[in-house]
């Protein structure tokens, strides 16, 4: 029995080594035709100028693209692999726990440090600087969205905060180290009893002439800081946004620096933090929550272009409307919604891509008897399913760049118009990529739920958009009100509209035609006055119609017709 047993397992091991076909069922299973494919991405090329179209799609800075990318796939840190023809692919490994995931995060941004990607990042106010801080930001967001927040939360929150909020005393003590991540930064605004209402913070500080310190407290458990990226392990230091309270007056909500940890990582006396736990998605960011109990912090470290406090505790402001103070205190979250929206876009790229290549590889079903087996792309269904996204996509990816292009050319007059944009577009293009990569996970089929292929995981990472740094529908609430609001101002004093892309309300409607041809549905003198049905839906799709038609405008002459798709060098790439 036993001398069975090992014959048995010996003609097991034997076949394995010398490979034994496998019988095929039928003929139309050959083995040759299963050994025919090759992946891709390992000997494709191109039939048009990929140059050209990377610069049309990204828009600027593809130099620091391919030079950060370049830096990425050196380092074993970023987990690569080589295929054949020679080439390297990364992507985060997603067995890590969160520890690991938090950990290899931060291993990768001291990369990043040593390889002199942040320089200037803080420094630097050009707006070329700016651009390509956008670039990398992007870059890192498609590789994994837990660094490109990380790095948000550091440079964009924190390190923003102080440049805007803060004078020279703070820019010269906090901008380069910052820079330099000899402090790691973190910005604490929500608390577990109020989020999208910031005015309503219950976090208070008082100040204490005698010694000339500012007091923070938390005095009840809703006033915890809650969802504080960077709190849990890493950040040394805090924005701390809270109520200021002088003589018993509440001058309203306010900026300070607290440090929460010491140079060796341990928490500060008076100081309580926890951690905010597993997430869907984003596990490489340490979220946290923080409590003051009477934390005292110097005089200076109120941040104060807004407004101060002097040793005596003389309340001062140059701002004397407390709603306006409140509007000037949110303004460094501009830049992060620029960056979350254009990060929401290179996801859903890289959703598509991912998608669109697979039905350009995967047959399903033989429309005649034992005949060749139908592309998936080729279904008139899955062409409905993923075209009109990526078509919106290309439309988006031209929006995303001119919210970039208008923010890095601010100027005063220009500030409320970009406040508003930026606001309608963060959410537009947030709420679009979760809806791409979940029609690309769907168009996967069973492939769509392997980590390995990507689009679950961007689900899971990206979701958290449509929530932080304004949850999209008091965002999309805000644009309204601004929008309602201009319009009331200017029927108020019988002027035409000018500004916020409500110009085209200046003439009159279109009277609808019985036949909506396609060339009166391409024509945009229609397309304007129709989308006014809606209007702040209206204003956001306006300004990404005139980016698609600026973007037309610099393509050599006939229209675009893409017929296949890929990722290159980490860029979105599409063959016309
Ligand atoms: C992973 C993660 C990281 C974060 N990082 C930070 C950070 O570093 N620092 C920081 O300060 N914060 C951070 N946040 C907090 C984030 O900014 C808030 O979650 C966000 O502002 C929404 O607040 P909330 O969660 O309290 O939701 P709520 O304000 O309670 O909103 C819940 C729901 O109610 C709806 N709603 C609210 N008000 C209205 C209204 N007036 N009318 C109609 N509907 C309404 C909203 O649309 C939403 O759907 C983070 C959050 C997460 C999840």
């Amino acid at each position: 029995m036993s001398e069975n047993c090992a014959l048995r397992r010996a003609n097991v091991l034997a076949n394995h080594i010398l490979q034994s076909p496998p019988q095929p069922w039928n003929n139309s299973l050959a083995r040759e035709a299963c050994l025919q494919y090759t992946p891709p991405e390992v000997n494709e090329s191109y039939g048009f100028q990929v140059k050209e179209m990377r610069k049309l799609l990204d828009g600027h800075n593809l130099e620091d693209r391919d030079w950060l990318y370049g830096i990425i796939i050196q380092s074993n840190l970023f987990n690569r692999k080589e295929r054949g023809g020679g080439k390297v692919f990364v992507s985060p490994d997603y067995n890590e726990t969160m520890e690991q995931q938090r950990e290899i995060s931060m291993k990768r941004i001291m990369y990043f440090l040593e390889n002199g990607v942040f320089k200037g990042w803080l420094t630097e106010t050009s707006p070329e600087a700016e651009l390509k801080k956008f670039a990398l930001y992007e870059v890192c967001g498609m590789y994994d969205y837990s660094l490109s927040a990380k790095l948000g939360v550091h440079f964009l929150l924190w390190g923003n905060a102080i440049k805007f909020f803060g004078t020279k005393r703070h820019h010269e003590k906090w901008l380069k180290d910052t820079e330099d991540y000899l402090v790691k930064g973190c910005f604490a605004m929500t608390e577990l009893g109020h989020g999208s209402n910031v005015k309503g913070i219950e976090t208070v500080t008082s100040y204490d002439p005698r010694t000339e310190e500012f007091v923070i407290n938390t005095p009840c458990e809703s006033a915890q800081k809650y969802w504080i990226g960077e709190a849990a392990i890493h950040a040394n230091h805090a924005i701390v946004i809270s109520q200021l309270e002088i003589n018993e007056t509440n001058q309203g909500i306010h900026v300070f620096i607290a440090q929460i940890r010491d140079q060796d990582g341990n928490i500060c006396p008076n100081i309580h933090i926890a951690d905010c736990g597993h997430k869907i998605g984003l596990n490489g960011v340490d979220t946290g929550r923080i409590w003051f109990d009477n934390l005292r912090i110097p005089r200076e470290n109120l941040l104060n272009s807004v407004a101060d406090v002097s040793p005596d505790g003389e309340y001062v402001s140059a701002i004397k409307n407390p709603d306006q103070r409140f509007g000037a205190f949110l303004a460094p979250l501009t830049s992060g919604r620029v960056t979350i929206a254009s990060c929401a876009i290179y996801s859903a790229k890289v959703g598509l891509a991912v998608a669109i290549r697979y039905s350009l590889s995967r047959r399903a079903f033989s429309i005649v008897a034992n005949g060749p087996e139908v592309l998936l792309l080729d279904y008139p269904s899955h062409q409905r399913r993923l075209l009109p996204l990526l078509a919106k996509t290309y439309a988006m990816s031209f929006a995303a760049n001119d919210i970039k292009m208008m923010y890095v050319k601010r100027t005063p007059e220009t500030n409320k118009e970009i406040h508003v944009v930026s606001m309608g577009l963060k959410a537009l293009l947030t709420w679009h990529n979760m809806r791409t990569l979940q029609e690309c996970r769907e168009a996967c089929g069973g492939q769509g739920l392997k980590t390995e292929n990507r689009v679950g995981h961007l689900k899971g990472d990206y979701d958290v958009q449509t929530t932080f740094e304004g949850d999209n529908n008091v965002l999309m609430q805000q644009v309204s009100k601004a929008l309602f609001a201009e319009y009331a101002s200017c029927k108020k004093r019988n002027k035409p509209f000018k500004g916020l892309g409500l110009e085209h309300m200046n003439s009159p409607r279109p009277v609808l035609p019985t036949q909506l041809t396609s060339s009166t549905l391409r024509c945009s003198h229609f397309q304007s006055h129709q989308l006014s049905e809606d209007l702040s839906k209206a204003f956001a799709e306006k300004a990404i119609l005139q980016a698609v038609l600026d973007a037309e405008a610099k393509l050599p002459a006939g229209s675009i017709k893409v017929n296949k798709v890929t990722v290159s060098h980490g860029q979105f790439l599409a063959q016309s």
